[in-house]
């Protein structure tokens, strides 16, 4: 790697020796750039090294990554195995029988007559040359075919692998900084095929390095080694060169505070700031801050970093690289001029041909293996996710509950627990100890921040307890599996939210076995106060609320006033108030609660945005679905439920203070009792 003059070396503070990644900075307008530096000084062949190097590494990743490919299709993969081994031919072939060609062309022509068994060589020569390029068209086209149904197939099954492995991993794991790595299952096809791209183009260099030496004769041999020399020249000047910015490897970071303020100036500009910058008449300040920031950015170069890194370079290598591309024919044109007795034209034709293919099949070879890296990373990151395990171990046990019984009885002894990765010196909860008989109806009250959602997380498994035990029917919790305890659980928090899917699934997905139920799907919807919300759409229970995006307009469509109307009808995503979205969110738990199979009810603060009496409503119609039910209730209102409550948890600080019934906690005078007589106060 060549080193810049304005370059600097910078070593990340990382503690080991062993771990230091140097790069190289570079400040371009107002940008600060980092660019990988692995190789350091020293003269090298970077990308066919570094290439090479990385597939020896990952043999095992790829044999299972072909084997996986293999077993989506076999025949499609021996397919494109077989086209790919006829490209690696093909070249070679056709600079074959196109010399050939030549050869015999110019031999008729210096003998100025035609013998009989040369116009059979020639009419040999033009019928492989044409039956060559022929099959070459056939082959092109069936590959294309084959490789495009392949390439589908593979995508498809790809992406519902990692989808699996997205769906079936548990709260804590899905958080990890692993399940995030970025992984897009259509580049691993792309991956896959690169190598054998890569594989095909040596076999081709290698085939077409015998033939030239072959073709050129003996009276011509020593312009062959040395034009193939010459092919490799351009190569190497590129490595040495390498100073294109797309083909490194960097990250380039905004430092400018003008720039970045202009930048957060601009994103006020959002549709979702509108009405506060509307009502905070703020247009005369943004624009003044505008102008400042542009006044002060004026004297900096602007632009991308690319282009700036562009127009940073000289020409001079341009120039000089389009000179050595012609190398081989400026050699071949000199032995000429030197001793043109002994070149023929054909041969002159022949060494341009065959060097112009040798320069293509390097930079073709160059191209995989620049973008091949990142493609690998991509492979890598694919089977990281898809090996995930889940930290929540599932239980052996079944979980059945008796018939007829009445709910779920849940004891919670001495739990603590503090959030994986929490930054905060307090754990979310500090030895809680509780307990719920079957059919209780339990309301956690407590001030922000002391823990209600986290206690409900735990008595659901989305976490298990960092110390303590959760006990669920007497057994302790982690013994179950936990499909099973999903199974009977009913849930309404305020992280429920709508799907981009039609109403009637929103709601129906509640219970999944009977998402086509029309009856039970309006009767949830009733329950949950939803219905003349759906009523007022126009399409009802087939309204989509928050679609996925559906239309796209390409580039050139840009400005086509007709095509651009079209585009902005298609996208049409519906805004409802938050107190109807949280009454058609309320539907889907309703709709679960249907099912007799639900044995336990949790719901974390639902009414935020419900007028008093939705928020009544709602609370009286979950109420009248206790029967057989355990229930648990966090909330911050007192007034509808916890009169009806058969026990109060009162928490503070992680930990539960007081608990009771309303009756009993007020005679306590303690935390409740406040919490209670705050909101008391209000209306006396
Ligand atoms: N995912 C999380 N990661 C780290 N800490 C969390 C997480 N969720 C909650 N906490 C912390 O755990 C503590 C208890 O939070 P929890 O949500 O249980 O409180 P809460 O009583 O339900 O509060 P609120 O009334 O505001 O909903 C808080 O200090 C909170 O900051």
């Amino acid at each position: 790697m060549l080193n810049f003059a304005w370059a600097r070396r910078v070593v990340p503070r990382i503690d080991t020796q062993k771990e230091r990644t140097p790069f190289l900075e570079r400040r371009l307008g107002v940008w600060r750039l980092l660019i990988a530096d692995d190789e350091s000084s020293s003269f090298r062949f970077p990308n066919f090294q570094w290439g090479l190097g990385r597939i020896s590494s990952h043999i095992p990743l790829l044999t299972r990554a072909y084997k996986d490919m293999y077993s989506i299709s076999p025949t499609s993969f021996w397919l494109m195995i077989a086209t790919h081994l006829w490209y690696a031919i093909e070249d070679p072939l056709s600079l074959y029988f196109s010399n050939r060609l030549l050869l015999l062309i110019q031999r008729s022509v210096s003998q100025g007559k035609i013998h009989t068994s040369l116009d059979k060589d020639l009419c040999i020569a033009i019928i492989a040359r044409v039956s060559c390029s022929a099959f070459s068209g056939f082959v092109q086209w069936t590959s294309n075919n084959i490789k495009d149904q392949y390439r589908m197939l593979v995508d498809y099954r790809l992406q519902e692998r990692l989808l699996r492995a997205n769906l079936a991993l548990d709260l804590e794991t899905s958080q990890d900084n692993e399940a995030h790595l970025t992984t897009d299952p259509e580049q691993v096809f792309r991956c896959l095929v690169g190598l054998l791209d890569l594989g095909k183009e040596i076999i081709s260099f290698l085939i077409q390095l015998r033939l030239l030496l072959h073709l050129l004769g003996s009276e011509f041999a020593s312009a062959g080694p040395v034009s193939i020399m010459l092919c490799f020249v351009p190569l190497i000047l590129e490595n040495i060169w390498d100073n294109d910015l797309w083909s490194k490897a960097y990250v380039k970071q905004a430092v400018n505070g003008e720039y970045l303020r202009k930048e957060a100036l601009t994103l006020l500009t959002d549709p979702g700031y509108k009405a506060e910058v509307m009502g905070g008449n703020l247009l005369g300040y943004l624009l003044k801050e505008y102008q400042k920031v542009h006044d002060a950015l004026s004297h900096i170069p602007s632009g991308d970093v690319e282009t700036l890194w562009r127009r940073s370079t000289t020409a001079l290598p341009d120039i000089f690289m389009n000179l050595c591309n012609d190398g081989p024919v400026l050699y071949i044109g000199l032995l000429a001029l030197m001793n043109p007795s002994q070149v023929s034209v054909v041969q002159l034709a022949m060494l341009e041909q065959a060097t112009t293919r040798l320069r293509y099949t390097f930079s073709f070879a160059r191209h995989i293996l620049t973008f091949w890296p990142s493609e690998l990373a991509n492979l890598k990151n694919f089977y990281r996710v898809l090996d995930l395990e889940n930290k929540m171990k599932d239980g052996c046990m079944p979980y059945s509950p008796a018939d007829g019984a009445s709910g779920l009885s849940l004891e919670v002894r001495d739990v603590s627990f503090n959030y994986p990765g929490a930054k905060s010196e307090r754990d979310a909860l500090k030895n809680v100890s509780f307990s719920i008989k079957a059919g209780q109806l339990v309301v956690i009250v407590g001030a922000n921040g002391s823990g209600k959602s986290t206690i409900l997380k735990l008595l659901t498994r989305c976490y298990d307890a960092t110390s303590g035990t959760v006990l669920v029917d007497g057994n302790p919790i982690e013994d179950y599996q936990i499909a099973d305890l999903r199974s009977v659980t009913a849930s309404l928090t305020q992280e429920h939210t709508i799907f981009p899917l039609s109403l009637s699934e929103n709601i129906g997905i509640g219970s999944p076995s009977s998402v086509t139920d029309h009856d039970k799907i309006t009767q949830a919807a009733k329950l949950a106060g939803a219905q003349d919300v759906i009523k007022n759409f126009t399409d009802g229970y087939d309204t989509i609320l928050e679609p996925v995006k559906t239309a796209y307009l390409s580039y050139t469509g840009r400005g086509n006033e007709a095509l651009e109307k079209e585009y902005e009808k298609m996208e049409k995503s519906t805004n409802v108030s938050g107190g109807e979205k949280q009454r058609l969110v309320a539907s889907r738990t309703f709709m679960r609660m249907l099912s007799e199979d639900i044995k336990f009810v949790i719901v974390d603060e639902p009414s935020s945005a419900l007028d008093p009496g939705g928020e009544y409503e709602l609370f009286k119609q979950l109420r009248e679905a206790r029967k057989g039910r355990t229930m648990i209730f966090v909330t911050h209102r007192f007034g509808h439920l916890t009169k009806f409550a058969d026990l109060i948890l009162c928490m503070k600080g992680g930990t539960v203070v007081e608990t009771g019934t309303h009756q009993e906690l007020l005679n306590h005078q303690g935390e409740y009792a406040h919490l209670y007589n705050v909101q008391a106060q209000a209306f006396t």
